[in-house]
């Protein structure tokens, strides 16, 4: 398929699209974005996309509606299926554009299981949790729509089938509408459209514009100035580096929300009977850095490897502030960041030299992806790392 933006861009302006001072344009390494055309206001309304415009499964045609509504599968799964089954012109300009299998490679999803055992553990916990909610789905819609099973080598309905759900995944907008709502069992996962040219909109996290929906459609308005040439983003959520890699396949190089879990080092450091007691208060596991801080579940249970029991349940229970042993749990975290740190530089050194023959050609980037993560990383703990040692000195 010839990829065309113009071709693209007149369809959806025949179809009531409305852009004002933007333009989606190819960008090195981020496929294609929006790019203002002249200098943009706050407040200007730049885009409106139209309900009539928006594919969720209210325009699925109603006898696949049916058939994915007597499954369990989630709204997320219907619409990748009807984007797998869709053999229409319908949507052809639209499908031109969109990423195709090549320009997917940032996603761990399509890694070798080797260069994903050595992702982040955050990381690693969000693609176990999406390669299984895909198989749910999957395994759903297989069932009710055999066609999907193409019976041949490389199982080409499902690779389909994986590719458009994994889009769906990084391309739809919070929706609501009556069918979504009376879907069964919905939850706020399920409220989601596709939507032409707002899918373009690449992500930053302060954003540049605001997003609403209301019954005649979606409008985005700029929040801050932006001047002519400048690309617009919009913010995707208040996203961490792991998430943005394993749902969207990218890292930034600035992120105020990038966060790291701490939870290898930490346990590691846990003796059976530590565990034992956290778990009984539910503070066992998910032990987060921020860029400014440990959350408070990493401060108890730190404070259960340096206090007595006792003085560690005041704090557990809010009758201590902690301030007494502060320090104490300063210096231990200090020490437990400079070991992760260090083990994290070996695993840079590491995953340069790793040799896996299949994936040859695209190894390399993937390779440079998952380096570029784990330097963010290393940058969370230098950060908290100088802190930890400036106020030790003080
Ligand atoms: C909603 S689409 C945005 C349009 C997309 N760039 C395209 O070519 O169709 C989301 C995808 O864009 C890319 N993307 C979004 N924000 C990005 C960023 N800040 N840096 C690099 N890639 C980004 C990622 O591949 C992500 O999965």
């Amino acid at each position: 398929m010839v990829e065309s933006i113009p071709d693209f861009l007149d369809w959806a302006i025949k179809r009531g699209v409305k852009l004002n001072g933007i333009e989606p344009q190819r960008i090195p390494g981020r496929g294609i974005g929006v790019i203002a055309i002249r200098d943009i206001q706050p407040d200007e309304i730049i885009l409106e996309v139209p309900t009539k415009c928006l594919r969720t499964i209210t325009t699925m045609p109603k006898a696949r509606l049916r058939k994915c509504a007597e499954t369990s599968v989630s709204v997320h799964g219907a619409i990748a299926a009807d984007l797998t089954l869709d053999k229409s012109s319908k949507y052809t300009p639209w499908d031109a554009i969109v990423p195709s299998s090549g320009d997917l490679i940032g996603m761990p999803f399509y890694w070798p299981p080797e260069l994903q055992a050595l992702l982040p553990p955050h990381s690693r916990q969000l693609l176990a949790k999406q390669k299984a909610k895909l198989e749910r789905d999957w395994s759903q819609m297989f069932t009710a729509f055999p066609e999907l099973h193409v019976e041949d080598e490389g199982d080409l309905g499902r690779l389909e089938y994986e590719q458009n759900w994994l889009l769906v995944n990084s391309r739809t907008f919070y929706y609501l509408n009556a069918a979504l709502k009376k879907w069964r069992g919905s939850t706020k996962d399920d409220h989601m459209t596709l939507q032409p040219v707002a899918d373009l909109f690449n992500h930053a996290d302060e954003g540049g514009c605001h997003v609403a929906f209301g019954s005649d459609g979606f409008t985005f308005r700029a929040t801050r100035p932006h001047k002519k040439g400048e690309e617009v983003h919009i913010c995707y959520g208040n996203h961490g580096g792991d998430f943005l890699l394993v749902e969207y396949g990218f890292v930034m190089a600035e992120n105020c929300w990038d966060e790291t879990l701490l939870d290898n080092v930490m346990l590691a450091k846990l003796d059976e009977k530590r565990k034992e007691r956290l778990e009984e208060i539910g503070f066992l596991g998910s032990y987060v850095l921020d860029r400014n801080m440990v959350c408070h579940r990493t401060q108890v249970a730190l404070r259960l490897m340096c206090c007595k029991v006792s003085e560690w349940m005041r704090f557990v229970n809010g009758n201590d502030d902690g301030e007494a042993s502060q320090n104490a749990v300063d210096a231990l975290l200090l020490q437990l960041l400079q070991e992760y740190a260090a083990w994290i530089d070996d695993m840079i050194a590491r995953i340069p030299m790793l040799k896996i023959v299949e994936h040859e050609e695209d190894l390399d980037e993937m390779k440079d992806i998952l380096v570029q993560r784990w330097r963010q990383i290393r940058q969370l703990l230098d950060k908290r790392i100088r802190s930890l040692e400036q106020g030790a000195q003080t």
